[in-house]
């Protein structure tokens, strides 16, 4: 029994101490911001002291009114102190005015800071995989996020704690005026309202980790919210007539989010007669041991006036302000930064980087015995792959969807690090190539190539940011690829914001996108960059257009090495080599005509869709398939 009773105490001070640390590390992240924080603890001093001096001023009014009553005062007599309390009321509403505005400026600044190391720390790995991980995703979002409609912020976490502490400083300072008249008075008026307080914060715990809990529910709620109002998916929404079956799971989501919390609140609500019997029980006594005392002793109005204003100063601590709701989601948001601080350590940065000057240009690329499963995935995408990209050539990649074709141009890109085996670039292992300088030489297109909301031309010039101003660069890679005749259909040309939210702003179709990410990459080729991979280049191009782009990777890319993934054979037939993926290794190589002798799995491939083509177009039956996909 005493052994349980001792752990008990054990245990509670454990947590006491634990709740202290956390409560002075959130005071410590006000530190660096001097000036504003001189601001911010004048005003809290001034606020916090303020109610203390008013009801002392407040008898000393009722002690000159008695003077004038009793003793024929003049009334004059009454004007120092209600200046005095008119002057405290309005230096009490100034602080609390600025203080809400510095509060706003130093929160903002913490916050800031700390998006910074979020940044830092999340693109401290070299590559991408870690950023697709729900969990840290989930830490990076809580770190640094505002918050939807509630402040949850490291900022407001910490300016909450200050707020907190300067609210316990009014309190002992009003309960030292009631200590004049009655002591035990005093402390009981304070423990009776830390008690109140705790009883509300342990409910509002509740409330905030339920709320946490069920937050995947109201992400899922967001997200189909935005299904149903975004471009694309609307259109495929409505035209699937999936309204209905929208609106039934975002309600019955919201359903799962909203109803344990509704019940939890109720059951709160159920138990506040223990608040409201404490609260109840401490106003009384605010009022009846003052009149008490005096009834039993010549205690001057004045002090009885003072300690009861006083008394009811410190039951506010009682109350939970919004610094307690800031404090209590802000505390999560710190315990993310935490996590990732301790996911992502400073010796997972990137070991001193070798400058890339010594690799030759175009690059030898060696691939060598790659191993890679993707972290959750159950397959090896790669398994003892081997690969060369020579210095100058174009080398075609195929294979059946999921054969890791992708992964193979996001694994040269360095995004993604391979479980074993090693990617060498002339020779040196691409972790000790300084990955800026490496994705320096690199021009990439995706399958879904990003579209950003700027003008054409800066759509462009992303594939080479540092040279953005060289106009005559875009317009030449613009002419090259075709850009340009797209750009004389809009109204400001390569001008024209890429974007129908924009003014004057414009969308084009999937091709004309697919042209533009060329031009892009074709721009980053144009500032140096000798290794140009592309993925699936040609997927939205129609046959003149196709063509166009073969003569383009020919002219423009010459001198670099170029990896193009491709389902068309039309793409790929062109390349000096091919290589077809299969089970996680290069299962045939060689050039086109090598592999048609070959009969192999590219054979066919070629025969499937030389068969398709041939059904499509009689006329031409015979000739390469354009624009079948394996
Ligand atoms: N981010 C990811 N997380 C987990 N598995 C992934 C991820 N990306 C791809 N995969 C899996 O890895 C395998 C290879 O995918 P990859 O996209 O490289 O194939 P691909 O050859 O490019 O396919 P496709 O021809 O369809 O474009 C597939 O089985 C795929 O499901």
């Amino acid at each position: 029994m005493t052994s349980t009773v001792v752990k008990g105490a054990r245990t509670a001070t454990a947590r006491w101490r634990m709740l202290a640390v956390e409560r002075f590390r959130l005071l410590a992240l006000l530190h660096g911001d001097r000036g504003p924080l001189a601001v911010l603890l004048s005003s809290h001093t001034a606020a916090a002291l303020a109610p203390a001096a008013i009801a002392l001023c407040g008898g000393w009014l009722v002690s000159r009114i008695s003077d004038v009553s009793a003793l024929g005062a003049p009334p004059s007599t009454l004007a120092l102190p209600l200046t005095a309390i008119a002057a405290l009321l309005l230096v009490e509403q100034a602080a609390l005015s600025v203080r809400g505005d510095v509060e706003f400026l130093v929160a903002g600044r913490i916050d800031g800071r700390i998006r910074g190391e979020v940044r830092r720390l999340a693109t401290r790995p070299l590559g991408v995989e870690h950023l697709a991980r729900t969990d840290v995703a989930a830490l990076v979002s809580r770190a640094s996020d505002i918050g939807h409609g509630a402040r949850r912020s490291p900022g407001r976490a910490a300016t909450g704690q200050l707020t907190l502490t300067f609210r316990l400083v009014a309190a002992l300072a009003s309960a030292a005026v009631v200590a004049q008249v009655s002591p035990p008075l005093a402390a009981g008026l304070l423990l009776a309202s830390l008690l109140m307080r705790a009883t509300i914060r342990r409910q509002w715990l509740r409330l905030a980790h339920a709320d946490t809990e069920r937050q995947p529910h109201l992400d899922r709620v967001r997200y189909w919210d935005r299904l149903g109002s975004q471009g694309a998916a609307a259109k495929e929404i409505r035209l699937f007539g999936l309204s209905r079956w929208l609106t039934s799971v975002r309600v019955d989501e919201e359903r799962r989010w909203s109803e344990p919390l509704r019940a939890l609140r109720l059951s709160i609500l159920s138990r506040q007669h223990w608040i409201y019997l404490l609260g109840f029980g401490a106003g009384a006594a605010a009022l009846l041991v003052p009149g008490l005392t005096v009834l039993g002793t010549d205690l001057p109005h004045s002090a009885l006036f003072s300690c009861v204003v006083a008394a009811f100063a410190v039951l506010q601590m009682g109350a939970m302000g919004i610094e307690a709701f800031d404090i209590e989601y802000g505390r999560a948001a710190v315990g993310a930064l935490d996590s990732l601080r301790a996911r992502f350590p400073t010796d997972q940065e990137h070991p001193a980087p070798t400058p890339d000057t010594a690799v030759p240009s175009p690059p030898r690329i060696q691939v060598r015995d790659l191993t890679f499963t993707y972290p959750g995935g159950e397959e090896k995408v790669f398994d003892g792959l081997d690969l060369d990209i020579r210095p100058g050539e174009v080398l075609a990649v195929v294979g059946r969807n999921g054969a890791g074709k992708t992964t193979l141009i996001t694994m040269l890109g360095g995004l993604i690090e391979p479980d074993a085996g090693v990617v060498s670039v002339g020779g040196t292992p691409l972790p000790a190539l300084d990955p800026t300088h490496w994705r320096r030489r690199i021009a990439v297109v995706f399958q879904s190539a990003n579209r950003y909301p700027l003008t054409l031309a800066d759509n462009i010039a992303l594939g080479a940011p540092e040279h953005r101003d060289d106009r005559a660069g875009i317009t030449r890679v613009a002419a090259a690829t075709g850009v340009d005749a797209i750009a004389r259909a809009l109204p400001l040309g390569l001008d024209t914001p890429m974007s129908r939210d924009l003014t004057d702003g414009r969308d084009l179709s999937g091709g004309q996108w697919q042209k533009v990410a060329l031009a892009r990459a074709m721009f980053a080729v144009h500032h140096g960059r000798d290794l140009l991979m592309l993925d699936e280049p040609t997927a939205h191009l129609d046959v003149r257009t196709e063509i166009d782009f073969h003569r383009q990777v020919r002219d423009l890319a010459r001198g670099v090495s170029v990896l193009i993934v491709s389902h068309r054979m039309s793409t790929v037939r062109h390349a000096d080599r091919i290589v077809l993926l299969r089970d996680g290794r290069v299962a045939e190589e060689g050039s086109h005509d090598e592999l048609l002798a070959l009969g192999g799995e590219y054979h066919d491939f070629h025969r499937l869709q030389t068969a398709r083509f041939a059904e499509n177009s009689p006329s031409t039956a015979g000739n390469d398939a354009e624009g079948v996909g394996t």
